[in-house]
């Protein structure tokens, strides 16, 4: 009997090894699958940036002879706004200079124009320095002290790895840039108060005015208290994550999933120079990456269940100093709890919310005020910047945009095309926020171990979810294939050598796991036009 026993039990161990065998060797095949598709779309793109490169060039030299220099100031629209944009931060100022040089006439209204000292938008992803190139504004990261950023350093439990952007299809200038946040919304104002058509004025938008169920313009109070009503056929509300307006133009749902605390190193010399750091500590992941020659930016994350010590009675010091500091990088530990010590010390909500089509007539939302994702990532201006190509690209043929039902239901294309660059993003920084956090539940822990493995593995294991990731490879199906690639071969990991009743189950449990996290992120991302994405050059 016991040696029956036995034998039964060497059978089924034979059989799990070898399905532990078959994970890794699934794992292994999905990824060949992913770096096949991967190479002929770089190859395609590589054909596509060489031929553009010319076009390129010959318009940064005529953008070249305006004038950058000089004092926010108003531009020279004359006669009524076609466009009435709100809010000029990252996506309006960006938005009001590429529709301006279109030869709209834009009114863009912004409550404070002097520069903003926030800690959000630090980090713009490669994906978002090429956007930024196609709407003619790369030169608003220079003479800005804009750190050049190549990649990731990621940290686990004292081990360290580099993951480089895959950068050698492109042109030597393309990488991601950080930079001080207001530094590169001054240098966008001051290029869209340049362009001619465009009116940049600072007011507070206090209303939309709707007529009939149209969007016919805005009610704003000038800086001096004035109420002033203005008219436009287009209005874009571009008023950023605490949007006042979105409420009448959609039904936002926004979630909290986090805060993050925020400190600035000085002369700290970083493991990776010129790379972002993520480092996977308890309870969730911390971000650090330089934005000025001598300034590294850390941010903290704060779990939404758990209370954020206070800043005042001194509680934030004391946990930066005694949970923070040990899971820190030691290379950075004297310059943050000098940064500690001098008291400069934030406090950011992050906020996610899915894009969800305005059904109005005459109006539109653009950047955070449309959709928001944790900032993880930092994909947020890579996904605004994206928006704005497409939305230009959309609006440029239109002579008249008088026809407010018209437009709006031309205009209903955007949300699609939008969706491979956004849906790749956002998912992405809503799944790895969740796999970086730590857990109590062990096949979470695992997911998480096995996501710092197969990074490490480099070539196609890094490059595919860094290529995702940095907004250079806009494909949601790639991301979930990597995605079933981690939970696999953390599957085979668990198998092999030894597998065991216990650990099949674990497996079982990790692969359940890791299909709760993505796919509900999918599904809110829109399974449709995710799997069938619609190309703006079908349109026009
Ligand atoms: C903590 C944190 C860190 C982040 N880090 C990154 C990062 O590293 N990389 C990245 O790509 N993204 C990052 N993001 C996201 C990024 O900051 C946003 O996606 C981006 O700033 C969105 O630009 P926006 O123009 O929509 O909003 P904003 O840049 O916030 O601009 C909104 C503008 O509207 C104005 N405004 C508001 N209300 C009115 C009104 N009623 N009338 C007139 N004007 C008005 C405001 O004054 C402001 O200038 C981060 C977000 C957070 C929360």
């Amino acid at each position: 009997m016991a040696s029956s026993i036995s034998v039964i039990i060497t059978k089924m161990n034979n059989y799990i090894g070898f399905m532990g065998f078959m994970g890794i060797a699934i794992a292994f095949a999905l990824c060949f699958f992913v770096f096949l598709l991967d190479f002929l779309s770089l190859a395609g793109k590589k054909k596509i940036n060489n031929e553009t490169q010319g076009e390129e060039e010959e318009r940064i030299n005529n953008n070249n002879s305006e004038s950058e220099e000089g004092p926010i100031s108003q531009g020279r629209a004359d006669g009524d706004p076609e466009i009435i944009i709100v809010g000029a931060g990252v996506a309006g100022s960006a938005l009001a200079c590429s529709l301006g040089k279109d030869g709209r006439r834009v009114l863009v209204i912004e409550r404070d124009l002097s520069e903003p000292d926030r800690i959000v938008g630090e980090l713009l992803q490669p994906g978002g320095y090429l956007k930024l190139i196609e709407l003619g504004l790369e030169d608003c990261v220079e003479g800005i002290d804009a750190q050049r950023v190549y990649g990731y350093g990621l940290f686990k439990d004292g081990k360290r790895t580099r993951l480089s952007y895959p950068l050698e299809n492109y042109r030597s200038d393309v990488s991601g840039r950080s930079f001080h946040n207001g530094r590169f919304i001054q240098k966008m104002r001051v290029k869209a108060a340049k362009t001619p058509n465009v009116r940049l004025e600072q007011g507070t938008v206090i209303s939309l005015i709707e007529e009939n169920g149209t969007v016919k313009g805005v009610n704003y109070k000038t800086k001096e208290g004035k109420q002033i009503t203005t008219y436009a056929p287009l209005t874009i509300v571009c008023d950023g994550c605490c949007s006042n307006l979105r409420r009448s133009l959609c039904n936002p749902k926004v979630d909290i999933p986090s805060s993050f605390v925020a400190l600035i190193l000085k002369n700290c010399q970083l493991p990776y120079p010129n790379h972002g750091h993520v480092i996977l500590a308890d309870p969730s992941p911390m971000l650090m990456y330089p934005i000025s020659s001598f300034e590294t930016r850390c941010l903290v994350d704060i779990p939404g269940g758990q209370k954020v010590p206070s800043i005042s009675n001194g509680e934030m010091a004391h946990y930066l100093k005694t949970i923070v500091v040990p899971q820190l990088p030691p290379e950075v530990h004297t310059a943050f709890i000098s940064a500690i010590d001098e008291g400069n010390i934030k406090v950011a909500t992050n906020r996610s919310m899915p894009a969800t089509p305005c059904s109005t007539p005459g109006a539109i939302l653009l950047g955070d005020a449309f959709n928001m994702r944790h900032p993880l990532t930092g994909g947020g201006m890579t996904v605004a910047l994206s928006d704005i190509v497409v939305l230009r690209k959309l609006l440029k043929p239109l002579d008249d945009l008088n026809d407010a039902v018209a437009l709006n239901e031309y205009l209903e294309v955007f949300y699609s095309i939008r969706k491979p660059v956004a849906s790749t993003i956002n998912t992405l920084a809503g799944a790895l926020y969740k796999v970086f956090s730590a857990s109590d539940d062990q096949a979470r822990t695992e997911l998480r171990q096995a996501c710092f493995d197969y990074l490490s593995l480099g070539g196609v294991f890094s490059n595919g979810p860094v290529a995702l990731l940095s907004g250079l490879n806009p494909k949601p199906l790639t991301l979930v294939m990597h995605f079933f690639a981690v939970a696999i071969y953390g599957v085979g990991r668990l198998l092999l050598p030894f597998p065991s009743f216990k650990r099949a189950f674990l497996g079982a449990r990790l692969i359940t796991d890791a299909s709760s996290i993505i796919f509900p992120i999918v599904k809110a991302e829109g399974i449709k036009q995710m799997v069938f994405p619609v190309s703006i050059d079908s349109i026009l």
